[in-house]
């Protein structure tokens, strides 16, 4: 079902999730690139974040994506130096976009620590990246669809509960400092950006994320559970496990996916 057309889709385990979304991305994306010339997907960090892109890539399905016509983003980076293992883009190089024939230059990785002076100039460069990429008047483009995974503690992308930048409307990135999860320097997409987008589809699976998901379809303030905020314009889907779907209530469960 729905609520304030958030809809919640319960698998079975993480391994039936991260295959479902896996086949739902290869059919939308086909959709859209039938309707538009190019796609913007946002990419996300996490254990399900890999997993799918790993179920997208060994989909028999996957040869069937026109694969250059996608721009791919990142909702967050951890600000490390490039190819290091905690890098977000790292795992998706790694999961998926290693493996197919992407256009490079549609591909728009956050700066690494090694390749610019500071985190600061890092949130720029990205903000103008995206600026560069984006319809005359906007500052940024029309995201098809933008992943999110989601922190025990309820945090998207790097905004965390309490922190300030879950609060910044005027700017699309933001460097983070002091994040509660390390790496401690960070950069991230705000949550005007991330609710811009026309589709936002949140992967989270195992038990402790269950009070991030309840607490947000509970209506939690978005300050102390940022998830809460995480809406799309067009659909917002929370694709679960069961383990994860434990605190939502029962009503509000999808009877099928
Ligand atoms: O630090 C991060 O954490 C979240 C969630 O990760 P998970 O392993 O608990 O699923 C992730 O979405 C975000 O992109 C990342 O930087």
């Amino acid at each position: 079902m729905t609520t304030n057309d958030r809809r919640v889709l319960v698998h079975p385990d993480k391994e039936a999730l991260a295959g479902s979304v896996a086949a739902r991305f290869i059919t939308k994306i086909i959709d859209i690139l039938d309707e538009h010339d190019e796609a913007h997907v946002v990419l996300t960090g996490g254990g399900m974040g890999g997993a799918v892109l790993t179920e997208i890539r060994t989909s028999a399905a996957s040869d069937t994506i026109d694969w250059g016509r996608i721009h791919f983003w990142w909702g967050d980076e951890r600000f490390v130096p490039k190819g290091d293992p905690d890098r977000n883009d790292q795992q998706a190089f790694d999961a998926l976009l290693d493996h197919v024939p992407v256009d490079p230059a549609k591909v728009h990785p956050f700066p690494s620590s090694d390749e610019i002076a500071s985190l600061d100039e890092a949130a720029v460069a990205y903000s103008d990246e995206l600026a560069a990429a984006a319809p005359e008047g906007a500052t940024h483009p029309r995201f098809d669809i933008l992943f999110l995974g989601v922190g025990p503690d309820g945090h998207i992308a790097s905004l965390f509960p309490g922190h300030p930048e879950i609060r910044i409307k005027d700017a699309t990135v933001v460097p983070v400092r002091n994040s509660p999860k390390p790496p401690p320097e960070r950069l991230s997409l705000t949550l005007p950006v991330i609710q811009s987008a026309d589709r936002v589809w949140m992967v989270l699976a195992g038990s402790d994320k269950a009070s991030a998901i309840g607490l947000a379809l509970a209506g939690a303030s978005v300050d102390e559970v940022p998830v809460a905020g995480a809406e799309g314009r067009r659909r917002t889907v929370f694709f679960v496990d069961r383990e994860a779907a434990a605190e939502v209530p029962e009503n509000l469960i999808a009877p099928s996916y």
